[in-house]
């Protein structure tokens, strides 16, 4: 066991270090970790020297890959299931990366350490469980401060990254668009650009060994001017990427007016990252698109041409997945997604019924849905749940999920149960194409405005003397109740 009972591994990730449960960590021969990390500090004294931007951030990020990793989190709130979640979640996330996982460690505390994240004795202990392990990369399971990044590096003496940076670094890994390449690379240099003196000087210390050294000519952080000069170069980067993602956006947005135009309906699928979305386009459509048991394996949104029961067509949309406690870093990246969700007639949001916890992940979809669309005045489209994998759900869980969440659909896109009807379900509601209007109802009509506002959806609505001016989408019989306040802009 673990030394103290204040830290302790996270059960669901005794699987990821093999036998090693109740290995005492004092017993361990030190020298072996110590060894490779003297190793791989000597690799990273290579990346250290050279001090051009480019190799700051590629170097880092491309070293996220391939490490062996130990994983750390403070549990503040929550249930215990949730805390384990949360880490297996990490877990799941730094193996998608390209990480060995080691071992996993979680303290209770109120909140975390304001210097060091985890109490400053159990970071001495933390970097016992490196030494013994081996690992090269402490992986931090929030968002922690340039200073406590340094602070907490300065204590175990390898790299600790945080889970943002592992989530943008999966983003950078995935992103296949030139847009999505470009809004990843612009959230990464948001990421980097206050903690550029951090990673300097973690690079430098742990370059110029741990021998009480501190380094030597050229092993020393960049100085002042260099953090400058740097900081200013990537500020010149994001807004030269900024302007590049906005002529990128505008060829976007003509494709989808063209298509709204067409008054075809379009069906988004929304969920949970890993929910089986992309899965379920392909079951829905016969498309061949990438499905994988990895986090985050869409990022670009791909659209197909699908129809329903009676022949009518539709397109169908595959977004990115969420998270919790997405970066803020990221939402922009979203929001490209997100334009897509708010056009859509009907989100279908998958949920993974196998997954522990379905509607904390049903809650993390929402919140972020809600986030971006509140930017954006579009009401949010009407959605649809579906309970994927019921094939390997837990008949407990679904019984459950059938009484919280009376409206869903259970389905399995890999056997097809459940396909049909939801077939049936997105025919039934998205319905036939809309009619749009503008409208000048009377302030004695309102009646006909609340009408608009049930059955159709809001483009736009403003006050005006002589009553309510509404830009809508309305179903056909709607638009000929409204016939006699037609208003022509
Ligand atoms: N048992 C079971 N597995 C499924 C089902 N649907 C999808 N999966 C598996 O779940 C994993 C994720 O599926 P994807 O369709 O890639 O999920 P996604 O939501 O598109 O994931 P991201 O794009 O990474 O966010 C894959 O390993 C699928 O084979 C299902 O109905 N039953
Ligand atoms: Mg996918």
């Amino acid at each position: 066991m673990t030394k103290t009972p204040r830290i302790t591994k996270t059960p669901i990730l005794d699987h990821l270090d093999g036998d090693e449960h109740d290995t005492d960590w004092a017993g361990h021969d030190p020298s072996v970790g110590e060894m490779q990390l003297d190793e791989r500090s000597a690799l990273r004294r290579v990346a250290g020297l050279s001090t051009e931007l480019t190799d700051i951030t590629e170097v880092e990020y491309r070293q996220l890959r391939l490490e062996r990793v130990v994983l750390v989190g403070v549990w503040t709130h929550g249930t215990a299931a949730q805390a384990e979640a949360s880490m297996a979640e990490l877990a799941a996330l730094a193996e998608t990366a390209g990480s060995e996982v080691l071992e996993g460690l979680v303290q209770r505390r109120d909140k975390p350490d304001a210097a060091t994240y985890i109490g400053s004795g159990k970071a001495g202990e933390l970097r016992e469980v490196v030494l013994a392990t081996g690992a090269d990369t402490v992986i931090a399971d929030g968002e922690l401060t340039p200073a406590q990044l340094t602070a907490l590096e300065k204590v175990v003496k390898v790299k600790v990254v945080d889970r943002t940076a592992l989530i943008l670094d999966i983003f950078a890994q995935h992103a296949t668009s030139s847009e999505g390449k470009a809004q990843v690379a612009l959230a990464q240099m948001q990421y980097m650009l206050p903690r550029l003196r951090g990673w300097g000087e973690s690079m430098s210390r742990q370059a110029g060994g741990r021998a009480g050294s501190n380094g030597g000519v050229g092993l020393r952080g960049p100085g002042e001017t260099k953090i400058e000069t740097d900081r200013r170069r990537i500020r010149e980067r994001m807004a030269k990427l900024r302007r590049e993602i906005k002529e990128m956006k505008g060829a976007r947005d003509t494709k989808r007016t063209r298509r709204l135009r067409n008054e075809v309906p379009s069906v988004a699928i929304i969920g949970y990252t890993n929910a089986g979305k992309s899965s379920l386009l392909n079951s829905l459509t016969g498309a061949g698109v990438l499905v994988q048991n990895a986090l985050f394996a869409t990022l670009d949104p791909t659209t197909r041409k699908a129809e329903f029961e009676d022949g009518r067509q539709y397109v169908l949309t595959d977004t990115v997945g969420f998270v919790r406690h997405l970066p803020t870093q990221l939402v922009e990246a979203f929001r490209s997604t997100l334009e897509e969700v708010a056009d859509a007639d009907l989100l279908l949001h998958v949920v993974d019924g196998s997954d522990p916890l379905p509607t904390d992940q049903i809650k993390a979809v929402r919140e972020v849905v809600t986030e971006v669309l509140r930017e954006t005045d579009a009401p949010a489209p009407p959605e649809l749940l579906v309970v994927n994998k019921i094939d390997a759900a837990d008949p407990v869980t679904l019984t459950q999920l059938r009484g919280v969440l009376p409206g869903a659909v259970f389905v399995s896109a890999r056997t097809g149960e459940g396909i049909a009807e939801l077939r049936e379900r997105l025919a039934e509601i998205v319905k036939a194409p809309e009619v749009e209007v503008t409208v000048l109802v009377p302030y004695t009509r309102g009646d006909l405005v609340a009408r608009i506002h049930a059955d159709g959806r809001i483009l736009g609505s403003s006050h005006e003397p002589e009553g309510t001016l509404v830009r809508a989408k309305v179903p056909e019989a709607l638009a000929s109740a409204l016939q006699d306040y037609r208003h022509s802009a």
